[in-house]
């Protein structure tokens, strides 16, 4: 069987005993345009980052302000599990400023590429590799883990690149990182590099991927994969244009897909992606993988019937999981098993003709490309619930003109019992037209007033679902309620004053 392969696929892999979760969030995250963190800000995500157990956070680059300087003092004064981590240029100055917050780990990088190299540093291969090593011997004698990243490593020429990771690993460095600065990687050759550095380097290597091609996440896995011990991450893969590879889908990947223990408390991802997010005000696209609203949302049919029975046939893993939750969506793809749990959700029972003119009003608000929410269903039903079983009168037809220099006019034709009328009627707008005009056709049976009248738009925006309760009386003084929602609010004011004249009729009928 394919999955049995797949395991078998898993043993020949080179993956690490212990792999490290680095974030980033706080540093390369940071770096998308718009985002500023606040000290405060900075203080709440590293707490929250610490909580559910990445082993290092990269605070920031501390040479950048003060107030970096200060986040990065505050948060190392919280003395969190994770180790802290700050970014320097291979520069004197800037690893003091990160010695200055008495940071312990240093990340200190200087492009390696020939791009890097002569248009933007103007050194030669020799100068770049004498800088990085003498970062790194300061960082060492300064008492500093160090991690040394040759940045736009993946556009370097690998026999350079090698010659300066081992300078840096004779220097004293840590840890090596291996940036793919502008995201050209793709999960095969990834692998192929990392193999390559894991013969020549003995220290441990990490990879810092971008997601300038959607890459980031599966080449930081295919880095794993060939034996990488770290993987640099940012919460909702914010960061650099495209982003960096995102934390949650990074760690749910190793731990569901490839089986691999981390002591990620995986229940929070949900709410530390929320909460980066409304910090950042970066929004969570709804189809972002893990955390995205739709992560675990099912509108279609045969999904949600699916679902129901055993909600493995389509959810790869449980929203607990990662502390999300489950959602049914109603709308144009919505079944009767989806829209039968719903009602008994809110218990709300109904005949089998009114469950059909529930589903078909669904779908055909689905239809005209409207989203049902569950606030939309439950007026749905009480107005179908609420529909006189004998329609003594019915809307055959409904037409408005209205504008800033006509008079608003409605033309109303109604069937009452068997007979068909229409007519016409002005008013101070479309609404009162209308009403106007219904009033004059039922008059010979009839005679109403319009008691309330109470418009509500149950969802936000425009093409929100408006919902009309009204009471009339007749001249018995008998009075009935008449409901009805839709998306059009002139529509939904006439069913409404219908649906009510029916229910007075009905009254009076059984009064005699
Ligand atoms: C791929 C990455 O994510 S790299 C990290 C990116 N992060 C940032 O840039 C953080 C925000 N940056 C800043 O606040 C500022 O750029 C600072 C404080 C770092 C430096 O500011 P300035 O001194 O005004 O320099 P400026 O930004 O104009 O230019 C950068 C200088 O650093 C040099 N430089 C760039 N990287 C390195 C490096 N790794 N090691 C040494 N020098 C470097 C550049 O060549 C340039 O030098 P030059 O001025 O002699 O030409
Ligand atoms: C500083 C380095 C690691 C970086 O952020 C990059 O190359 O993207």
């Amino acid at each position: 069987m394919f999955i049995e392969s797949i395991e078998k696929s898993k043993k020949n892999l080179k993956i690490s005993d212990k792999i490290k979760i680095f974030d980033t969030t706080l540093r390369d995250g940071e770096q998308s345009p718009g985002i500023a963190l606040t000290v405060d800000e900075k203080i709440q995500i590293a707490k929250r980052l610490d909580n559910i157990g990445v082993n290092t956070i990269e605070i920031g680059f501390p040479a950048v302000s003060e107030g970096e300087k200060e986040s990065a003092r505050k948060i190392t004064e919280l003395e969190p599990k994770a180790d802290l981590c700050g970014l320097a240029r291979v520069v004197k100055s800037d690893l003091d400023a990160l010695l200055d917050c008495d940071l312990s780990y240093v990340h200190t990088f200087i492009g390696s590429s020939q791009l890097h190299r002569e248009y933007k540093l103007k050194m030669s291969k020799e100068t770049v590799i004498e800088k990085a090593v003498e970062a790194v011997e300061y960082g060492k004698e300064h008492g500093l883990t160090v991690e040394f990243s040759a940045e736009d490593a993946t556009r370097t020429d690998i026999d350079y690149l090698i010659e300066l990771y081992k300078s840096v690993e004779s220097a004293g460095a840590d840890m090596i990182n291996v940036p793919d600065t502008v995201g050209v990687l793709f999960p095969s050759a990834t692998k192929i590099l990392i193999e390559r550095l894991k013969e020549e380097i003995k220290i441990p290597i990490s990879v810092h991927c971008h997601n300038d091609f959607g890459l980031a996440v599966a080449n930081s896995l295919a880095a794993i994969e060939a034996g990488a011990n770290q993987s640099h991450l940012t919460i909702n893969g914010i960061g650099e244009r495209g982003g960096n590879a995102s934390l949650e889908e990074f760690v749910i990947s190793l731990i569901v897909a490839y089986g691999i223990k981390l002591n990620i408390d995986t229940k929070q991802l949900y709410n530390l992606s929320d909460y980066v997010s409304k910090v950042t005000g970066i929004k969570i696209p709804p189809n972002k993988p893990i955390v995205g609203g739709n992560a675990f949302a099912h509108e279609s049919g045969i999904h949600v019937d699916g679902i129901l029975k055993n909600a493995a046939t389509y959810e790869p893993i449980a929203p607990e999981l990662v502390g999300h939750s489950r959602k049914i969506a109603l709308g144009k793809h919505t079944g009767a098993s989806a829209l039968k749990s719903k009602l008994n959700e809110y218990n709300i029972s109904m005949d089998e003709n009114q469950f059909c003119n529930v589903y078909d009003e669904i779908k055909a608000l689905g239809d005209k490309g409207k989203t049902i929410t569950d606030a939309d269903l439950k007026a749905i039903a009480i107005t179908v619930l609420g529909k006189s079983k004998e329609e003594n009168i019915k809307l055959l037809g409904l037409t408005v003109v209205s504008g800033d220099s006509v008079s608003s006019t409605a033309t109303v034709k109604l069937q009452i019992n068997d007979e068909i009328k229409e007519t016409s009627h002005i008013g101070v707008g479309p609404v009162d037209a209308a009403l106007k005009a219904i009033e004059e056709l039922v008059r010979d049976t009839i005679a109403i007033k319009l008691e309330e009248y109470n418009i509500e738009a149950i969802t936000g925006g425009t093409d929100a679902l408006a919902e009309v309760f009204v009471i009339i009386s007749d001249d018995k003084d008998n009075k009935s309620t008449g409901r009805a929602t839709k998306d059009d609010v002139i529509m939904a004011s006439v069913e409404a004053i219908i649906n009510s004249l029916n229910k007075i009729l009905y009254i009076r009928d059984s009064l005699e």
